[in-house]
């Protein structure tokens, strides 16, 4: 690991002194103006991109293929050989090729880059003695910053002041234990994992508390200095475009030793080699699918832009094809299915609801122990601050005459939080947690001993009503605490979350609340977001009764149980795995830094945008910017929607191709003239695969998407009722083309009319394909998926292209084709309708078979309710 002497200095010596060192007061920071005139020196604070590959080269990169080499070593021999102009038209056509595999690849890729920027990264800095949220990247060296658990570590820092601080250094040091640290100077020669005075841009705070002073940015720090910074949203493979791959290479391989054989064979029979040469390779260019990888890789990344603007963005690009097989949502509550906006209702003192003015002790207690402004920190602490003011507190005054000495944060493993003001201490969280502690509680006229009883029946009503209820305890150090009361608040549920459930039930998808908050107020917000029909019979189970489960009995235990309360972080791992050994394809929801593992684990991480952490964010395959459920429905159904497209587009990609190839092959096994000959099969086939094929990846969603059950996981690509379609439609395909140019011929027209129309009744064949194809298992005009203007163009664009080809003279010299007249055009219609007819009927006769040998429901099925 690089190690620099400047380095070493920082971490060898005192905080206060590498304070002094970078010329800033650790209790202040820097000035504004200070940070701006170091901003211009040290630039942003960001890991400068590996500046990918120029234009240029990737315009080359296009050309760098072997079915383009090949293609271009037919250009050069038909050249050789005299035939100039087919020469011309295979260079031009490879150049259009290449044109729009750069375009198209420049397009997804800018659309992803765009994406990768939205995911926020903020520190808070202390700047002119004031912590506030910045953006990471105007930290400069010197900048004094707090870290706290959850937080990414922005940059290179020297610790000045540490409170239990735990850092997880695994992407830096790879080691995933997390380090302890303090701010205390270890030994120069001391490697980076072992330099506990220090912490490193990108290493995760994992617990804790600290401030620290930032020693480097950008660049220079150890991870810009190793280039491991991890980059968000990553185009790359995924099962899906590998399978794809491998089998067009093998596809591929195949057509090569067809096109070998029929050019032996076609030599065998005398014809001139240079000609034989031209069509093997127009016949081998027309069979292999060699845009299906890229296309595939389009429609994905449209899906990501798509989720995008529905409030989901995905980082990595597997995910798009995983989430539309999700079978189970594992959903928070807070903020997730509610609005995380609380209210306090109702105030209970000493076992029943009170007035504001019994409830001032509770009051000032939800006050001081609070790390919320009023307008800004966490939704609970906030609602504990309004409740104040509005019972005629004044919050300012009350903290203002009891300073804080000392905080043991909240965290979600110990659901309380304590806070110690000089001699009197306040201790606030769930009531179970409060209760546990105090013997005693406040009641109007002095203390008595705590009435468990009558507390526990209030908290029971409050839960009930779905209200996240909150306890408050007062003592003094040393001494056991004494309970002053309880504030309960409401979170009303999302309006769309309620919708979204509904969806996903129809869907075929389970919906399971994990919630840290009690059971009963889960419960009660299960009932009200429709995850279960009434609160009664809601199926909950919480954190310790899940701790008691026998092993046997676990995994099925927790298929059935729909609410989770009291859950602790660990505790969502053991719920993903259990699901997924039961078959489940798990999206799993997680805001905290524990919820990390949990999320990696799923199948589907998802995090949130807004009030998630940093780890949550790095460890999700997909952030939520809203944190809403709905937005994770709405991912589920373009997720469906992506896989339908990308199946559309191969069932229409493969006939064409086939056919096109075949239209060769046929002609010269049967040895006949060929009735469209190279340079036309390749007009043909860089001209739909880019308008028509290209057109299936902007399909709209078709209706009823989130009306059948999950795809289940196992099911392949290519099904034997998509090979079928393949056979179907490239008989259809070769078998219109002949029979158009045999009967032009016999109707007396010239060899380049009769090959026109050849040509064109091929392309209306594939048109009225595409058509077809818009729903792959349903007739299409009963399953109609609406208006898609991409559709009307590509098929407009063809049409006009056809024509031009036909009809314009140079066109006609370089394609050897001719104006043809009416005749020839009904041909084309007639081949249309009929090949569409053809199609139609074979949807209708498979789907009423299908339909009566029924297949035996899947486990997400077999869950599914009727409502
Ligand atoms: N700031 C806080 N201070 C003290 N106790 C809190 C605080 N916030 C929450 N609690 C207590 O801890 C419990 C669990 O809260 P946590 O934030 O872990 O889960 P949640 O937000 O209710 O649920 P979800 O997992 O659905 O977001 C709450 O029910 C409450 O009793």
């Amino acid at each position: 690991m690089k190690t620099t002497t400047h380095s070493e200095a920082l971490h060898a010596r005192p905080a206060t002194e590498v304070a002094e060192q970078l010329g800033v007061d650790p209790q202040r920071g820097l000035s504004t103006g200070e940070a701006k005139a170091r901003f211009e020196r040290s630039g942003p604070n960001e890991v400068p991109a590996e500046a990918g590959p120029g234009p240029l080269l990737r315009l080359l990169r296009q050309f760098h293929d072997p079915l383009i080499y090949v293609l271009l070593l037919a250009g050069v021999v038909t050249g050789l050989f005299g035939g100039y102009v087919d020469a011309g038209v295979i260079g031009g056509v490879v150049a259009l090729n290449a044109l729009v595999g750069f375009v198209q690849e420049s397009r997804a890729q800018r659309a992803l880059d765009a994406l990768s920027k939205i995911l926020p990264a903020d520190a808070t800095v202390l700047r002119d003695g004031v912590a506030r949220r910045t953006p990471a990247v105007r930290l400069v060296p010197g900048d004094v910053v707090e870290l706290v658990a959850g937080d990414r570590v922005p940059a290179d820092v020297r610790l000045l002041e540490v409170r239990l601080m735990e850092v997880d250094e695994s992407a830096l040091t790879g080691e995933s234990v997390p380090v302890r640290k303090s701010a205390d100077a270890v030994d120069g020669n001391a490697v980076v994992a072992d330099r506990a005075g220090c912490a490193y841009s990108g290493t995760l705070v994992t617990r804790g508390w600290a401030r620290a002073v930032v020693t480097a940015t950008g660049g220079t720090t150890e991870l810009g200095g190793i280039q491991h910074l991890v980059a968000t949203a990553k185009v790359g493979a995924t099962p899906l475009t590998r399978k794809l791959a491998r089998f067009s290479r093998q596809l591929s391989v195949a057509i090569v030793a067809v096109a070998a054989g029929a050019f032996v064979l076609g030599v065998v029979r005398g014809t001139p080699v240079p000609e034989m040469f031209t069509a093997v390779v127009a016949l081998a260019v027309g069979a292999i699918p060699e845009g299906l990888p890229a296309a595939v890789a389009i429609v994905l990344a449209i899906g990501v832009v798509r989720m995008s603007r529905r409030g989901a963005i995905v980082r990595n690009l597997p995910a798009v094809e995983t989430l539309g097989g999700t079978t189970v949502i594992c959903t928070d509550k807070t903020g997730t299915l509610t609005r995380n906006r609380m209210t306090v209702t109702t105030l209970a003192v000493a076992g029943r609801a009170v007035s504001p003015e019994e409830a001032r002790e509770c009051l000032v207690a939800g006050v001081l122990c609070n790390d919320a402004q009023l307008d800004e920190g966490d939704p609970t602490e906030i609602a504990l601050l309004e409740s104040a003011l509005a019972a005629g507190l004044d919050p300012e005054a009350i903290r203002a005459a009891a300073p804080r000495t000392d905080t043991v944060p909240f965290e979600s493993e110990t659901r309380t939080m304590t806070t110690v003001h000089g001699d009197v201490g306040y201790l606030k969280g769930a009531v179970e947690e409060v209760v546990a502690r105090c013997e005693d509680e406040l009641v109007t006229d002095g203390v008595r001993p705590l009435d468990a009883a009558a507390l526990d029946r209030v908290h029971r009503e409050l839960t009930a009503q779905g209200l996240r209820v909150l306890a408050f305890a007062r003592f003094t150090p040393g001494s056991a605490p004494v309970f002053l009361g309880l504030q309960a608040m409401q979170d009303p549920p999302r309006p769309e979350a309620v919708a979204a459930v509904g969806a996903c039930w129809s869907a075929g998808i389970e919906v399971k609340m994990i919630t840290g908050d009690h059971a009963g107020t889960a419960r009660s917000i299960a009932a009200q977001v429709g995850l279960v029909d009434e609160a009664a019979s809601a199926r909950v189970l919480t954190g310790a009764e899940l701790a008691a489960l026998p092993e046997a009995a676990f995994d099925e235990t927790v298929a059935a149980t729909q609410v989770f309360a009291r859950v602790s972080p660990g505790q969502k791992l053991e719920l993903v795995r259990a699901l997924q050994r039961r078959g489940h394809v798990v999206a799993m929801t997680g805001d905290g830094v524990n919820d990390a593992p949990a999320l990696r684990r799923a199948d589907i991480g998802v995090a949130m945008g807004r009030n998630g952490t940093d780890a949550a964010r790095q460890a999700a395959d997909m952030v939520l910017t809203d944190d809403d459920f709905a937005s994770i429905e709405a991912a589920v159904r373009e997720g469906r929607s992506v896989f339908d497209n990308l199946r559309k587009f191969i069932a229409w990609t493969l006939p064409a191709n086939i056919g096109e190839g075949m239209v060769v092959l046929v002609a010269i096994l049967l040895g006949v003239t060929l009735p469209i000959v190279p340079v036309q099969i390749l007009w043909i086939n860089m001209t739909t695969a880019v308008f028509l094929g290209l057109t299936m990846a902007f399909e709209p969603t078709e209706a009823g998407i989130m009306q059948r059950p999950p795809r289940p996981p196992k099911r392949p690509l290519f099904t034997g009722a998509l090979l079928r379609r393949v056979v179907l439609v490239s008989l259809l395909l070769i078998m219109a083309a002949f029979a158009a140019y045999q009967a032009q011929l016999a109707a007396g027209v010239s060899l380049a009319a009769a090959r026109t129309s050849a040509i064109n009744v091929f392309v209306g064949v594939q048109a009225a394909y595409l058509l077809s194809c818009r729903s792959l298992d349903r007739p299409v005009l009963l399953a109609w998926p609406g208006r898609s203007r991409m559709f009307a163009l590509g098929v407009g664009l063809t049409a006009g292209l056809q024509l031009v080809l036909t009809y314009v003279p140079v066109m006609n010299t370089w394609f050897h084709t001719a104006p043809v007249g009416a005749g020839s055009w009904l041909w084309v219609l007639g081949a249309a309708v009929v090949a569409f007819l053809v199609v139609e009927a074979d949807k209708l006769v498979w789907h009423r078979l299908a339909a009566r040998l029924q297949v035996s429901p899947g486990p997400a099925a077999a869950g599914r309710r009727v409502r």
